[in-house]
């Protein structure tokens, strides 16, 4: 009988949303460091690198024209306009990482979230929603991360609620007070949903094996 092509069980879209500065990709690269059953879905965008960020790591960083043949041709899974520029997920690396039964980590805003959702591959999303303790550390945080100037701080915060405004629309939410508590629950989060029935296809064949020990002993 031919092998199965099947893999052992269907990849999670892990999507991690929160309004900037609360913590989510401080919390991503801890999970990714932490597991590496789960790859890191590295969007396109428009908005220039920040000091440190590598082309092809943290962003594919694009030229808009570039951005908008991308969405022309099909290749993006989802896209927004957020903060003034463009993000996108791209389809090719998520889609062949399913197929193999990998989980992807996705870093993206309310508007990509709801697009997931709502694909075809919307049965796959487990999706967390990162709150700040309070306005005015979120503030702190964006400030202390010292990569954007006053007038981009400014403009994010005028659009955190816009964003905590979608809090409820997601499986999971979390206060981000300590970033190890956090990153310890989102990787419980993670655990547990790979352990639901329909993501382990294999467990029919094993309960019918199961069935076959049983019967044989009577
Ligand atoms: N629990 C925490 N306590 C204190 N500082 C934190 C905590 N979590 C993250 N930070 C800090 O807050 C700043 C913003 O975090 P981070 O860049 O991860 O936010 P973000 O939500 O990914 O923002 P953006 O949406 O703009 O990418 C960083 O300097 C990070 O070190
Ligand atoms: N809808 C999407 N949103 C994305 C994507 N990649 C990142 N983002 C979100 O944009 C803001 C700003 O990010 P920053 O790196 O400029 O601070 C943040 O909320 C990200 O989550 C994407 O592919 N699609």
């Amino acid at each position: 009988m031919a092998a199965l092509s099947a893999p052992e069980r269907r990849g999670l879209l892990v999507i991690l949303s929160s309004p900037s500065g609360a913590g989510k990709t401080t919390i991503a690269r801890r999970l990714l460091a932490a597991d590496p059953a789960i790859r890191f879905s590295v969007s396109a965008t428009t908005r220039a690198p920040r000091p440190g960020e590598v082309d092809g790591r943290e962003y594919h960083f694009v030229t808009r024209p570039a951005f908008e043949a991308m969405v022309e041709r099909g290749e993006l899974l989802e896209h927004a306009e957020v903060f003034g520029n463009l993000y996108g997920s791209p389809r090719l690396p998520i889609e062949l990482a399913m197929a193999d039964g990998r989980d992807t980590l996705f870093d993206i805003d309310w508007q990509g979230g709801q697009q997931i959702r709502n694909s075809a591959l919307g049965r796959e999303v487990v999706s967390i929603f990162i709150l700040p303790p309070s306005m005015a550390e979120l503030e702190r945080r964006l400030r202390g991360r010292g990569q954007d100037s006053e007038e981009v701080i400014a403009g994010r915060m005028a659009r955190s609620m816009a964003e905590v405004s979608h809090w409820a629309e997601y499986d999971y939410v979390l206060v981000n007070r300590d970033v190890d508590e956090t990153e310890a629950r989102v990787r419980h989060i993670v655990e547990v949903e790979r352990l639901r029935r329909e993501r382990q296809p294999w467990l029919n064949d094993f309960v019918r094996s199961l069935s076959r020990e049983f019967e044989a002993a009577q």
